[in-house]
């Protein structure tokens, strides 16, 4: 067994989101986990930024996807991130959460996905 994985939590992300029409007039704020399991062993990296997933890429990939466009879905959203990460970066599986703050009985509603190659 030798599995690493690669994590980025908490990436905020500004985006036009929401059933409503009125919901997606807005910019929200959401918060985005990703978890990455690279196609390489970290023992098989010889210690380079090319052999593994590069977060600080992942982070900015991911805030050009959200600022584009707009949704419905929250779940929308997550399955472009996660083919985002399966299709241009090299990892074999990727988790990917987000968190919305947008119904004031609650701390925050979410979705969670995991999609392998
Ligand atoms: N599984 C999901 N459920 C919901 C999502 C989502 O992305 N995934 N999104 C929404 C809405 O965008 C938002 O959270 C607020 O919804 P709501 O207040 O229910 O909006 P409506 O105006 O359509 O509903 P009213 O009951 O008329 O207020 C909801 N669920």
């Amino acid at each position: 067994m030798n599995e690493g994985v690669i994590r980025i939590s908490g990436l905020k992300v500004r985006t036009r989101i929401g059933v409503p029409d009125e919901e997606r007039a807005d910019w929200q704020d959401l918060l985005v986990d990703v978890e990455m399991h690279p196609k390489a062993a970290f023992s098989k990296m010889n210690d380079e930024i090319s052999a593994t997933v590069d977060y600080h890429a992942v982070c900015l990939e991911i805030e050009e996807l959200a600022e584009t466009g707009s949704r419905h879905l929250i779940e929308t959203l997550a399955d472009e991130i996660a083919d985002l990460v399966l299709s241009r970066h090299s990892a074999k599986a990727v988790t990917v959460k987000i968190r919305k703050f947008i119904l004031p009985q609650t701390e925050w509603v979410g979705v969670e996905l995991r999609k392998s190659v």
